[in-house]
């Protein structure tokens, strides 16, 4: 299969790579500008390359408009494995997007859902991905800087910006660029992609580096920070820790903006995908109403305690990781066998989670949006976690590269999705009822034709009355 990939479509590479599956098997190679490229699309190739293999594949490839978005590659997500990705790993998992660190921010980040709930307008027609993009992108900034002099978290400091940067970042590396199949093009970037990058990132930095000169000079001016944020917790592993973010204001920046954008567009994506599933599945979007309002009860806010006990919308956000994620990508950073197969030094392999995920040989009615496969109550729903234990489900991959920010995401998903469902009744608007399924690859996969709702203040049962705000 040599030469094939440039004439695959990269929009739709999950599910070609899925039909070339089909044909060869769930290991293939395929070669770009001698390049050899594989993809394994298997619950137990998986688990070779990630868990088995895991020393030889903890590296991945970084498409260069990712380097030119991370200062060089140096963020979390690009370091190739050794001391300085393990040092920043450590920080990052134990300390700053820990569950205790989170814990602490919430009161942050619900500032901003509440906000965003507010501004949703009743009766109008509303783009879903919107609306929960800028929910989930105020709150994750009201969680990193939101605890300063101004405090409140409610409508955190250049979110707008981040917002339009974090779009454009998404749209440059989702583009096919020529550079990445031949390096030798790089230099004269002939699709100007590479530009397009470097202004990006020039605004992702000059927004950070205010907002840390900022916060430096109130603490040196002994302002009292009100409420601890993540920003906070990063100066002070800094100021203490002989690592890698006390000696290099890079990498330092680089950790912040991982958590700024690293999942805030898979998180808006996830979003509208399960608003989706519910909207064209009656019988779900009944029982997590219920559920919503027998955990929240109908004149509550919901709580990040309400979290734990909401078992069916639990296993929503789930299916939904299911049925929309796309592909895991790694290097291999010695010769090994796979599979039986041999595989270079330097391939770039891909787990091809989407097709794993629509597998008949691994879920019963894969293509069926069926939320009860999750719960506790079937055989299975329990082995089913976000930290990648079964190699069948991987929505944050798995392994010693497994997603750092899955704890946040999950809360964060469950969160506003609860609130979105709990503050409103959506419906289709007329005409509209024939919902469109179609995606596009990334990280995830990203909705194509958008979904717009509209929103209802919900009734609530019982009482008769409306929520209020
Ligand atoms: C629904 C949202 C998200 C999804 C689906 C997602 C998915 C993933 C996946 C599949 C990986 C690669 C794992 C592997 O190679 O085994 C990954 C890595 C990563 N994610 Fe996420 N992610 C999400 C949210 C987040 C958030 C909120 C953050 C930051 C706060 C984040 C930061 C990162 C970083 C830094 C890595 C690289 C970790 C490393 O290489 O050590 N992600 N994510």
């Amino acid at each position: 299969m040599v030469g094939y990939l440039p004439f695959l479509h990269s929009d739709s590479l999950h599910r070609q790579f899925a039909d070339l599956a089909e044909a060869h098997g769930p290991i293939y190679k395929l070669k770009a500008a001698n390049k050899p490229m594989i993809v394994v699309s298997s619950p137990a190739l998986a688990k070779e390359v990630l868990r088995v293999n895991e020393s030889i594949f903890s590296t991945r490839p970084i498409p260069i408009v990712g380097r030119i978005l991370t200062y060089d590659g140096i963020d979390l997500a690009n370091l190739p494995y050794g001391p300085d990705w393990a040092g920043l790993r450590k920080v990052m998992f134990r300390e700053v997007l820990s569950s205790g660190a989170l814990d602490t921010c919430h009161a942050l980040g619900r500032g901003a859902v509440e906000a965003g709930m507010r501004e949703i307008r009743a009766g109008e027609a509303t783009g879903v991905f919107d609306a929960a993009m800028k929910v989930v992108v105020d709150s994750t900034l009201a969680m990193l800087w939101g605890g300063g002099e101004e405090g409140g978290g409610a409508a955190p400091d250049f979110a707008a910006e981040y917002r339009e940067a974090t779009r454009e970042m998404t749209e440059l590396l989702g583009r096919a660029n020529v550079s990445d199949v031949i390096p030798l093009l790089a230099r004269f970037d002939l699709q100007g992609i590479q530009r397009e990058a470097a202004e990006v990132a020039e605004r992702f930095d000059g927004i950070i580096t205010s907002v840390v000169q900022r916060r430096l000079k109130d603490l040196s001016s002994g302002k009292s920070v009100p409420s601890k944020d993540l920003l906070q917790i990063l100066l002070e592993i800094q100021s203490r820790e002989d690592s890698l973010i006390a000696s290099s204001s890079l990498h330092f920046k680089a950790m912040i903006q991982d958590i700024a954008s690293g999942g805030t567009e898979s998180i808006a994506i996830l979003l509208e995908w399960a608003m989706t599933e519910l909207l064209s599945n009656k019988e779900a979007m009944t029982k997590i109403q219920q559920e919503l309002d027998l955990i929240v009860g109908p004149n509550n806010f919901v709580e990040q305690r309400h979290l734990k006990e909401l078992n069916y919308l639990n296993a929503v956000v789930k299916e939904t990781c299911r049925l929309h994620l796309g592909l895991t990508p790694r290097l291999a950073g010695q010769p090994c066998t796979i599979g039986g197969y041999h595989i270079p030094k330097g391939a770039a392999v891909f787990v091809n989670t989407w097709a794993i995920h629509r597998d008949p040989q691994n879920w019963a009615e894969p293509l069926q949006f069926r939320p009860e496969r999750f719960l506790d109550s079937c055989e299975d729903g329990p082995r089913f976690d976000f930290m990648g234990s079964s190699f069948q489900f991987l929505p944050f991959g798995s392994g010693r590269r497994v997603c750092v920010g899955l704890n946040l995401a999950e809360r964060l998903m469950k969160y506003v999705l609860a609130s979105m469902l709990h503050s409103f009744e959506w419906k289709l608007p007329d005409g509209e009822e024939k919902l469109d399924f179609s995606d596009k690859l990334g990280v995830v996969a990203k909705k194509v034709k958008p979904l717009v709702a509209i929103p209802f203040p919900r009734r609530l049962g019982k009482l008769g009355c409306e929520v209020q705000f």
